[in-house]
Protein backbone atom coordinates (compact mmCIF):
# COMPACT_ATOMS: atom_id res chain seq x y z
CA UNK A 1 0.00 0.00 0.00
CA UNK A 2 1.39 3.54 -0.45
CA UNK A 3 2.33 5.38 2.25
CA UNK A 4 -0.10 8.38 1.65
CA UNK A 5 -2.79 5.87 2.05
CA UNK A 6 -1.33 3.74 4.78
CA UNK A 7 -0.52 6.41 7.34
CA UNK A 8 -3.44 7.75 9.89
CA UNK A 9 -4.72 11.22 8.39
CA UNK A 10 -7.11 13.95 9.70
CA UNK A 11 -10.19 15.27 7.34
CA UNK A 12 -11.22 18.76 8.59
CA UNK A 13 -13.05 20.23 5.73
CA UNK A 14 -14.99 17.43 3.36
CA UNK A 15 -18.99 19.09 2.47
CA UNK A 16 -21.32 15.98 2.75
CA UNK A 17 -22.95 16.38 -0.48
CA UNK A 18 -19.78 17.50 -2.42
CA UNK A 19 -18.23 13.79 -0.99
CA UNK A 20 -20.70 11.65 -2.74
CA UNK A 21 -19.81 8.33 -4.58
CA UNK A 22 -20.16 8.98 -8.57
CA UNK A 23 -22.09 5.86 -8.29
CA UNK A 24 -24.62 6.49 -5.94
CA UNK A 25 -24.81 9.99 -7.47
CA UNK A 26 -26.09 7.70 -10.75
CA UNK A 27 -28.02 5.66 -9.07
CA UNK A 28 -29.94 8.49 -7.40
CA UNK A 29 -30.24 10.18 -10.48
CA UNK A 30 -31.57 7.30 -12.65
CA UNK A 31 -34.20 6.08 -10.17
CA UNK A 32 -35.18 10.43 -10.72
CA UNK A 33 -35.02 9.70 -14.92
CA UNK A 34 -37.21 6.56 -14.56
CA UNK A 35 -39.68 8.65 -12.47
CA UNK A 36 -39.55 11.02 -14.67
CA UNK A 37 -38.32 13.70 -12.43
CA UNK A 38 -35.07 14.73 -13.90
CA UNK A 39 -33.96 14.27 -17.68
CA UNK A 40 -31.20 11.41 -16.77
CA UNK A 41 -28.50 11.73 -19.92
CA UNK A 42 -28.50 15.80 -18.97
CA UNK A 43 -28.01 14.64 -15.08
CA UNK A 44 -25.48 11.76 -16.07
CA UNK A 45 -23.29 14.50 -18.52
CA UNK A 46 -22.96 17.07 -15.47
CA UNK A 47 -21.79 14.19 -12.52
CA UNK A 48 -19.52 13.08 -15.32
CA UNK A 49 -17.98 16.30 -15.89
CA UNK A 50 -14.85 16.53 -13.62
CA UNK A 51 -13.87 20.07 -14.82
CA UNK A 52 -16.03 22.98 -13.21
CA UNK A 53 -15.29 26.69 -12.59
CA UNK A 54 -16.64 27.82 -9.29
CA UNK A 55 -19.66 28.90 -10.49
CA UNK A 56 -20.70 25.92 -12.37
CA UNK A 57 -19.80 23.45 -8.82
CA UNK A 58 -22.41 25.58 -7.10
CA UNK A 59 -24.89 24.81 -9.95
CA UNK A 60 -23.81 20.87 -9.61
CA UNK A 61 -24.33 21.78 -5.52
CA UNK A 62 -27.71 22.35 -6.62
CA UNK A 63 -28.60 19.38 -9.08
CA UNK A 64 -26.49 17.16 -6.29
CA UNK A 65 -29.27 18.49 -3.79
CA UNK A 66 -32.30 18.33 -5.96
CA UNK A 67 -31.00 14.43 -5.99
CA UNK A 68 -30.72 13.75 -2.36
CA UNK A 69 -33.61 15.27 -1.02
CA UNK A 70 -35.16 12.43 1.21
CA UNK A 71 -34.11 11.36 4.95
CA UNK A 72 -33.18 8.03 3.57
CA UNK A 73 -31.05 9.43 0.81
CA UNK A 74 -29.16 11.54 3.39
CA UNK A 75 -28.39 8.64 5.90
CA UNK A 76 -27.22 6.33 2.78
CA UNK A 77 -25.14 9.23 1.38
CA UNK A 78 -23.70 9.81 4.67
CA UNK A 79 -22.88 6.05 5.74
CA UNK A 80 -20.68 5.74 2.44
CA UNK A 81 -19.05 8.78 2.97
CA UNK A 82 -17.80 7.90 6.50
CA UNK A 83 -16.87 4.38 4.93
CA UNK A 84 -14.93 5.98 2.19
CA UNK A 85 -12.60 8.13 4.37
CA UNK A 86 -12.26 5.22 6.22
CA UNK A 87 -10.94 3.04 3.88
CA UNK A 88 -8.83 5.86 3.04
CA UNK A 89 -7.52 5.57 6.66
CA UNK A 90 -8.82 8.75 8.05
CA UNK A 91 -8.73 8.31 11.89
CA UNK A 92 -10.63 11.82 12.15
CA UNK A 93 -13.53 13.44 10.44
CA UNK A 94 -15.09 16.46 10.90
CA UNK A 95 -18.15 15.87 8.19
CA UNK A 96 -19.90 19.48 7.58
CA UNK A 97 -23.25 19.71 5.89
CA UNK A 98 -25.91 22.58 5.90
CA UNK A 99 -29.03 21.43 7.43
CA UNK A 100 -31.79 21.62 5.05
CA UNK A 101 -36.05 21.98 4.52
CA UNK A 102 -38.04 20.27 2.48
CA UNK A 103 -41.39 20.54 2.91
CA UNK A 104 -42.45 18.08 0.42
CA UNK A 105 -40.80 15.15 1.86
CA UNK A 106 -41.40 16.29 5.71
CA UNK A 107 -38.16 17.83 6.24
CA UNK A 108 -36.92 20.60 8.58
CA UNK A 109 -33.10 20.96 9.50
CA UNK A 110 -33.52 18.95 12.29
CA UNK A 111 -34.91 15.62 10.70
CA UNK A 112 -32.34 16.00 8.73
CA UNK A 113 -29.28 15.96 10.94
CA UNK A 114 -31.21 13.11 12.76
CA UNK A 115 -30.87 11.68 9.04
CA UNK A 116 -27.22 12.48 8.89
CA UNK A 117 -26.71 10.54 12.69
CA UNK A 118 -28.86 7.47 11.21
CA UNK A 119 -26.40 7.40 8.67
CA UNK A 120 -23.11 7.38 11.17
CA UNK A 121 -25.00 4.78 12.95
CA UNK A 122 -25.75 2.62 10.58
CA UNK A 123 -22.22 2.01 9.23
CA UNK A 124 -21.30 -1.71 9.71
CA UNK A 125 -17.54 -2.08 8.51
CA UNK A 126 -16.28 0.71 10.20
CA UNK A 127 -16.18 1.37 14.20
CA UNK A 128 -17.78 5.01 14.44
CA UNK A 129 -16.62 6.80 17.52
CA UNK A 130 -19.96 9.13 17.05
CA UNK A 131 -20.25 11.46 20.34
CA UNK A 132 -19.38 9.85 23.43
CA UNK A 133 -15.75 11.08 24.48
CA UNK A 134 -13.82 7.60 23.87
CA UNK A 135 -12.50 5.74 27.18
CA UNK A 136 -8.67 6.75 27.21
CA UNK A 137 -7.60 3.14 29.31
CA UNK A 138 -8.96 1.40 26.01
CA UNK A 139 -5.81 -0.18 24.73
CA UNK A 140 -7.93 -1.09 21.97
CA UNK A 141 -7.99 2.35 20.09
CA UNK A 142 -4.65 3.07 20.45
CA UNK A 143 -4.22 -0.30 18.10
CA UNK A 144 -6.42 0.48 15.78
CA UNK A 145 -2.75 1.20 13.89
CA UNK A 146 -1.51 -2.05 15.25
CA UNK A 147 -1.59 -4.60 12.43
CA UNK A 148 -1.95 -3.58 9.21
CA UNK A 149 -4.08 -0.82 10.15
CA UNK A 150 -6.74 -3.26 11.76
CA UNK A 151 -8.38 -2.38 14.95
CA UNK A 152 -8.88 -5.43 17.66
CA UNK A 153 -11.54 -2.97 19.64
CA UNK A 154 -14.45 -5.60 20.31
CA UNK A 155 -12.54 -8.35 19.06
CA UNK A 156 -14.64 -6.89 15.81
CA UNK A 157 -11.15 -6.29 13.53
CA UNK A 158 -12.71 -2.94 12.39
CA UNK A 159 -10.96 -0.11 11.67
CA UNK A 160 -12.24 3.09 13.99
CA UNK A 161 -13.29 6.56 12.36
CA UNK A 162 -13.99 9.73 14.67
CA UNK A 163 -16.63 11.06 13.39
CA UNK A 164 -17.72 15.24 14.71
CA UNK A 165 -20.22 17.25 12.54
CA UNK A 166 -20.10 20.72 11.94
CA UNK A 167 -23.63 22.24 10.39
CA UNK A 168 -23.10 24.69 7.62
CA UNK A 169 -24.82 28.14 7.56
CA UNK A 170 -25.09 28.59 3.56
CA UNK A 171 -24.49 31.95 2.01
CA UNK A 172 -28.04 32.20 0.69
CA UNK A 173 -29.27 31.87 4.33
CA UNK A 174 -30.95 34.75 6.09
CA UNK A 175 -29.93 35.94 9.43
CA UNK A 176 -32.89 34.35 11.23
CA UNK A 177 -32.18 30.90 9.45
CA UNK A 178 -28.80 30.89 10.27
CA UNK A 179 -29.68 31.56 13.81
CA UNK A 180 -31.86 28.65 13.57
CA UNK A 181 -28.63 26.10 12.30
CA UNK A 182 -26.77 27.37 15.35
CA UNK A 183 -29.36 26.87 18.05
CA UNK A 184 -30.16 23.29 16.41
CA UNK A 185 -26.04 22.91 16.70
CA UNK A 186 -26.31 23.63 20.51
CA UNK A 187 -29.52 21.33 20.60
CA UNK A 188 -27.38 18.94 19.00
CA UNK A 189 -23.71 19.34 21.12
CA UNK A 190 -24.03 16.15 23.09
CA UNK A 191 -24.73 14.02 19.70
CA UNK A 192 -21.48 15.21 18.05
CA UNK A 193 -21.69 18.24 17.17
CA UNK A 194 -18.68 20.39 17.85
CA UNK A 195 -18.80 23.39 15.69
CA UNK A 196 -19.92 25.87 12.70
CA UNK A 197 -19.19 26.47 8.91
CA UNK A 198 -20.12 29.24 6.95
CA UNK A 199 -19.53 28.75 3.48
CA UNK A 200 -22.14 28.70 0.36
CA UNK A 201 -21.02 30.66 -3.28
CA UNK A 202 -18.82 33.33 -1.86
CA UNK A 203 -20.30 35.63 -4.59
CA UNK A 204 -23.62 35.38 -2.85
CA UNK A 205 -24.67 36.66 0.69
CA UNK A 206 -22.79 39.84 2.92
CA UNK A 207 -20.91 39.11 5.84
CA UNK A 208 -23.11 41.35 8.32
CA UNK A 209 -26.17 38.87 7.63
CA UNK A 210 -24.40 36.23 9.46
CA UNK A 211 -22.69 37.79 11.65
CA UNK A 212 -25.29 38.15 14.63
CA UNK A 213 -25.65 34.27 14.37
CA UNK A 214 -21.66 33.38 14.44
CA UNK A 215 -21.64 35.65 17.67
CA UNK A 216 -23.97 33.89 18.86
CA UNK A 217 -22.25 30.61 18.31
CA UNK A 218 -19.02 31.93 19.51
CA UNK A 219 -20.80 33.29 23.13
CA UNK A 220 -22.34 29.79 23.41
CA UNK A 221 -18.86 27.90 22.94
CA UNK A 222 -19.44 26.57 19.69
CA UNK A 223 -16.08 26.71 17.34
CA UNK A 224 -16.22 28.08 13.91
CA UNK A 225 -14.48 27.74 10.65
CA UNK A 226 -15.30 30.01 7.78
CA UNK A 227 -14.77 29.74 4.06
CA UNK A 228 -12.51 32.90 3.22
CA UNK A 229 -11.29 34.44 0.73
CA UNK A 230 -12.55 32.11 -2.40
CA UNK A 231 -12.98 35.25 -4.22
CA UNK A 232 -11.32 38.90 -3.86
CA UNK A 233 -13.04 40.86 -1.55
CA UNK A 234 -10.71 42.31 0.75
CA UNK A 235 -13.39 44.10 3.11
CA UNK A 236 -14.95 40.32 4.04
CA UNK A 237 -11.44 38.97 4.56
CA UNK A 238 -10.70 41.55 6.96
CA UNK A 239 -13.81 41.25 8.83
CA UNK A 240 -13.31 37.59 8.82
CA UNK A 241 -10.22 37.70 10.42
CA UNK A 242 -11.38 40.26 12.79
CA UNK A 243 -14.38 38.09 13.73
CA UNK A 244 -11.48 35.50 15.12
CA UNK A 245 -12.77 32.48 13.65
CA UNK A 246 -10.93 28.93 15.34
CA UNK A 247 -10.00 27.92 11.60
CA UNK A 248 -10.56 29.18 8.27
CA UNK A 249 -10.60 27.63 4.88
CA UNK A 250 -9.30 28.35 1.67
CA UNK A 251 -7.72 31.60 1.77
CA UNK A 252 -7.07 32.03 -1.69
CA UNK A 253 -7.36 35.50 -2.60
CA UNK A 254 -5.27 36.88 0.00
CA UNK A 255 -3.34 39.98 -0.90
CA UNK A 256 0.01 40.98 1.48
CA UNK A 257 -2.18 42.81 4.23
CA UNK A 258 -4.80 39.80 4.50
CA UNK A 259 -1.63 37.54 4.77
CA UNK A 260 0.23 39.58 7.05
CA UNK A 261 -2.32 39.52 9.47
CA UNK A 262 -3.60 35.65 9.54
CA UNK A 263 0.05 34.79 9.92
CA UNK A 264 0.42 37.09 13.05
CA UNK A 265 -3.34 35.65 14.36
CA UNK A 266 -1.81 32.33 13.32
CA UNK A 267 -5.64 31.14 12.22
CA UNK A 268 -5.43 27.45 10.97
CA UNK A 269 -5.70 27.26 7.16
CA UNK A 270 -7.84 24.02 5.81
CA UNK A 271 -6.25 23.89 2.65
CA UNK A 272 -7.86 22.16 -0.50
CA UNK A 273 -5.47 21.76 -3.51
CA UNK A 274 -7.27 19.95 -5.87
CA UNK A 275 -10.57 22.01 -5.17
CA UNK A 276 -9.07 25.13 -5.62
CA UNK A 277 -7.35 24.07 -8.74
CA UNK A 278 -10.22 22.59 -10.38
CA UNK A 279 -12.74 25.67 -9.36
CA UNK A 280 -9.59 27.97 -10.95
CA UNK A 281 -9.70 29.79 -7.37
CA UNK A 282 -5.94 29.29 -8.20
CA UNK A 283 -4.26 28.91 -11.36
CA UNK A 284 -1.46 26.43 -10.78
CA UNK A 285 -0.01 25.19 -8.09
CA UNK A 286 3.33 26.14 -8.86
CA UNK A 287 1.69 29.61 -7.24
CA UNK A 288 -0.21 27.86 -4.43
CA UNK A 289 -0.20 29.70 -1.19
CA UNK A 290 0.61 25.74 0.01
CA UNK A 291 4.15 26.13 -0.31
CA UNK A 292 4.36 29.44 1.44
CA UNK A 293 2.22 28.40 4.76
CA UNK A 294 4.20 25.33 4.37
CA UNK A 295 7.85 26.60 4.52
CA UNK A 296 6.80 29.42 7.21
CA UNK A 297 5.25 27.14 9.47
CA UNK A 298 1.61 28.12 9.11
CA UNK A 299 -0.94 25.62 10.72
CA UNK A 300 -1.95 24.11 7.76
CA UNK A 301 -4.22 20.66 7.36
CA UNK A 302 -4.54 19.23 3.90
CA UNK A 303 -8.20 18.40 3.13
CA UNK A 304 -10.53 17.22 0.19
CA UNK A 305 -13.27 20.05 0.31
CA UNK A 306 -15.30 18.08 -1.91
CA UNK A 307 -14.21 14.22 -2.84
CA UNK A 308 -16.82 13.18 -4.66
CA UNK A 309 -17.81 16.75 -7.11
CA UNK A 310 -13.52 16.72 -7.63
CA UNK A 311 -13.00 12.96 -7.85
CA UNK A 312 -10.14 13.13 -5.56
CA UNK A 313 -9.37 11.36 -1.90
CA UNK A 314 -7.19 12.66 1.22
CA UNK A 315 -4.51 10.23 0.25
CA UNK A 316 -4.22 11.62 -3.24
CA UNK A 317 -4.33 15.34 -1.66
CA UNK A 318 -1.10 14.25 0.29
CA UNK A 319 0.28 12.37 -2.78
CA UNK A 320 -0.61 15.87 -5.10
CA UNK A 321 1.31 17.83 -2.02
CA UNK A 322 4.32 15.78 -1.58
CA UNK A 323 5.04 15.37 -5.47
CA UNK A 324 4.18 18.99 -6.62
CA UNK A 325 6.07 20.34 -3.66
CA UNK A 326 8.63 17.90 -3.12
CA UNK A 327 8.30 17.35 0.59
CA UNK A 328 8.97 13.43 1.54
CA UNK A 329 6.96 10.98 3.39
CA UNK A 330 8.43 11.79 6.92
CA UNK A 331 7.22 15.63 6.68
CA UNK A 332 4.34 14.36 5.05
CA UNK A 333 3.10 12.65 8.19
CA UNK A 334 4.50 15.08 10.17
CA UNK A 335 1.68 17.28 8.70
CA UNK A 336 -0.98 14.90 9.21
CA UNK A 337 -0.38 13.78 12.76
CA UNK A 338 -0.29 17.91 13.26
CA UNK A 339 -3.44 18.99 12.43
CA UNK A 340 -4.40 16.89 15.45
CA UNK A 341 -4.15 20.63 17.13
CA UNK A 342 -6.55 21.87 15.10
CA UNK A 343 -9.48 19.36 15.51
CA UNK A 344 -12.78 20.85 17.36
CA UNK A 345 -13.21 17.82 19.18
CA UNK A 346 -11.64 17.78 23.27
CA UNK A 347 -8.71 17.18 24.57
CA UNK A 348 -9.24 13.41 25.49
CA UNK A 349 -10.05 12.74 21.61
CA UNK A 350 -7.09 14.72 21.04
CA UNK A 351 -4.83 12.27 23.19
CA UNK A 352 -6.03 9.34 21.73
CA UNK A 353 -5.21 10.24 18.22
CA UNK A 354 -1.72 11.26 19.66
CA UNK A 355 -1.37 7.76 20.50
CA UNK A 356 -3.09 6.76 17.24
CA UNK A 357 -0.30 8.62 15.08
CA UNK A 358 3.14 7.49 17.66
CA UNK A 359 1.88 3.85 17.11
CA UNK A 360 1.61 4.50 13.05
CA UNK A 361 5.36 6.03 13.57
CA UNK A 362 6.07 2.70 14.57
CA UNK A 363 4.87 0.38 12.95
CA UNK A 364 4.70 2.38 9.37
CA UNK A 365 8.38 3.43 9.97
CA UNK A 366 7.54 6.99 9.25
C1 LIG B 1 -15.78 24.59 -3.80
N1 LIG B 1 -15.70 25.16 -2.51
C2 LIG B 1 -16.78 25.46 -1.75
N2 LIG B 1 -16.93 26.76 -1.34
C3 LIG B 1 -18.01 27.12 -0.61
N3 LIG B 1 -18.98 26.29 -0.25
C4 LIG B 1 -18.89 25.00 -0.63
C5 LIG B 1 -17.79 24.54 -1.38
N4 LIG B 1 -17.96 23.23 -1.59
C6 LIG B 1 -19.14 22.90 -0.99
N5 LIG B 1 -19.70 23.97 -0.42
C7 LIG B 1 -21.00 24.07 0.31
O1 LIG B 1 -21.39 22.76 0.70
C8 LIG B 1 -22.67 22.43 0.13
C9 LIG B 1 -22.70 20.96 -0.23
O2 LIG B 1 -22.68 20.17 0.95
P1 LIG B 1 -23.90 20.09 1.98
O3 LIG B 1 -25.18 20.21 1.20
O4 LIG B 1 -23.71 21.20 2.95
O5 LIG B 1 -23.75 18.73 2.60
C10 LIG B 1 -22.76 23.35 -1.08
O6 LIG B 1 -24.12 23.56 -1.45
C11 LIG B 1 -22.09 24.62 -0.59
O7 LIG B 1 -22.98 25.39 0.20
Amino acid sequence: MNWWVSMPKVELHAHLNGSIRDSTLMELARELGDRGLVHFPDVERVILKHDRSLTEVFKMFDLIHVLTTDHETVSRITKEVIEDFAAENVVYLELRTTPKKNVSKGMNKKSYMEAVLEGLRVVSNVEVDIFSEPNFDCPASAGIYARNNECESNGTGKKKIYVRLLLSIDRRETTEAAMETVKLALEMRHLGVVGIDLSGNPIIGEWLTFLPALEFAKEQGLLITLHCGEVPNQVEIHAMLDFLPARIGHACCFGEEEWAKLKSLKLPVEICLTSNIRTETISSLDIHHFADLYISGHPIVLCTDDSGVFSTSVSGEYSLASSSFGIQKREMFQLARNAVNFIFAGNKVKQELEQVFDLAAKTLEF
